[in-house]
C-alpha cells in the first residue's frame, strides 16, 4: 500500500528550518530543568551551555520564535518554556498508542516522561491474544484486532512501534489505514509510508555503533602518540557514523534532521 518515505521540505510552512525545530527539544529540556529550580531568567550562554548548542546557533533559533531576549538580563524562562512548548504542539494533548508490549513496549507504556511532556498513552496493543485484559503501567492492553477502533475512538495520530522488526511494516500500514499520521518506529527496519506520514527511528544499537567507531578511532590515536602504526580508524562503521550523529533521526540513511545538534 505505500510507496515511499515521508519527503519534508528543510523549512517548515511558517518559516523555522527543520534543523532548528529538531534542537527546540534541547532547549525546552534544558529551560524546564531552570524553571523546576524557579530560575527566572537565562542568558544566550547558559542556555546554551544546558542545551549542549553553540550560542550563536541558540540566538539565531530564538529569533525564528520571535524572541530576542533582554539584553543584560536573558531570556525569561517561564515565557521560552509557554513558546517552545506552543511551537512544538505541546500545549495540546496528545494521544499516542504503543503497539507491541513486550519487554520495550512495556518499559515505554510505564516511562512517566511521556505524560509530563503533554503525550498520554491512551492504548496498549498486542498481537498475543495472552496478553488480552492485562494491566501493564496501570492500562489493560488491547488486541489487535482492535486497533482500528481504538485509533478512531481516540483520536490518535502518533503511533510506537515496538514490535518485532518482521511485523513492523504490516503493523504501520494499518496505524496509517487507520488516521496515524506520525510514527515512532524502535523495530529495527525501514518503514515505508506515503506522503504526509512522518516517521522517526530511534535505534541504540546504532548509537552504540557510534561509539565504538570513536572508540576505535580513539585507540587508534593513542597508538599512533605512542609510536605504533595507527589502527585505520572506522574501517567497518565509519560510513555509519558520518551519517548518524544523531540520537533520534529521520529513517533512512539520509535522515537529515539531526536530534541532537553537534556544539
Ligand atoms: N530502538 C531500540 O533502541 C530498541 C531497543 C530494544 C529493542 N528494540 C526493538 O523493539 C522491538 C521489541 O523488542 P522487545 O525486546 O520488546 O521484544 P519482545 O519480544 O519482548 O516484544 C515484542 C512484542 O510485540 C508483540 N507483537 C508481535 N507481533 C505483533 C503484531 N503484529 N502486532 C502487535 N504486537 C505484536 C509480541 O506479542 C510481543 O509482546 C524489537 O523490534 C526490537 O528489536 C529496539
Amino acid at each position: 500500500m505505500a510507496t515511499g518515505r515521508t519527503h519534508r521540505p528543510a523549512t517548515r510552512s511558517r518559516g523555522i528550518p527543520e534543523a532548528t525545530v529538531a534542537r527546540l527539544p534541547l532547549y525546552l529540556r534544558a529551560l524546564t530543568a531552570l524553571s523546576e529550580r524557579s530560575v527566572p531568567t537565562v542568558s544566550s550562554e547558559e542556555l546554551a551551555a544546558a542545551a549542549g548548542v553553540n550560542s550563536a546557533k541558540l540566538r539565531k533559533d530564538f529569533s525564528y520564535l520571535g524572541s530576542y531576549g533582554t539584553r543584560g538580563v536573558g531570556y525569561d524562562v517561564e515565557y521560552l518554556v509557554y513558546q517552545i512548548s506552543r511551537e512544538l504542539g505541546l500545549t495540546q494533548d496528545w494521544p499516542v498508542v504503543i503497539v507491541g508490549i513486550g519487554n520495550l513496549g512495556a518499559a515505554l507504556a510505564n516511562y512517566g516522561g511521556f505524560a509530563s511532556r503533554g503525550f498520554r498513552v491512551a492504548a496498549l496493543i498486542d498481537a498475543d491474544p495472552a496478553m488480552a485484559g492485562k494491566p501493564v503501567a496501570g492500562i489493560p492492553v488491547q488486541h489487535t484486532d482492535e486497533l482500528e477502533a481504538i485509533i478512531r475512538d481516540n483520536g490518535v495520530s502518533i503511533g510506537v512501534i515496538a514490535t518485532p522488526a518482521g511485523a513492523a511494516q504490516q503493523v504501520c500500514d494499518r496505524l496509517v489505514a487507520a488516521g496515524v499520521t506520525s510514527i515512532l518506529n524502535f523495530a529495527p527496519t525501514v518503514l515505508t509510508v506515503p506522503d504526509g506520514v512522518d516517521v522517526r527511528k530511534v535505534d541504540l544499537s546504532i548509537e552504540l555503533q557510534i561509539l565504538a567507531f570513536h572508540e576505535q578511532r580513539k585507540a587508534g590515536e593513542e597508538a599512533a602518540a605512542d609510536g605504533a602504526p595507527a589502527q585505520a580508524a572506522g574501517t567497518t562503521n565509519s560510513a555509519v557514523a558520518a551519517k548518524r550523529q544523531d540520537s533520534a533521526t529521520d529513517q533512512g540513511p539520509d535522515g537529515d534532521v539531526p536530534a541532537v545538534m553537534p556544539a
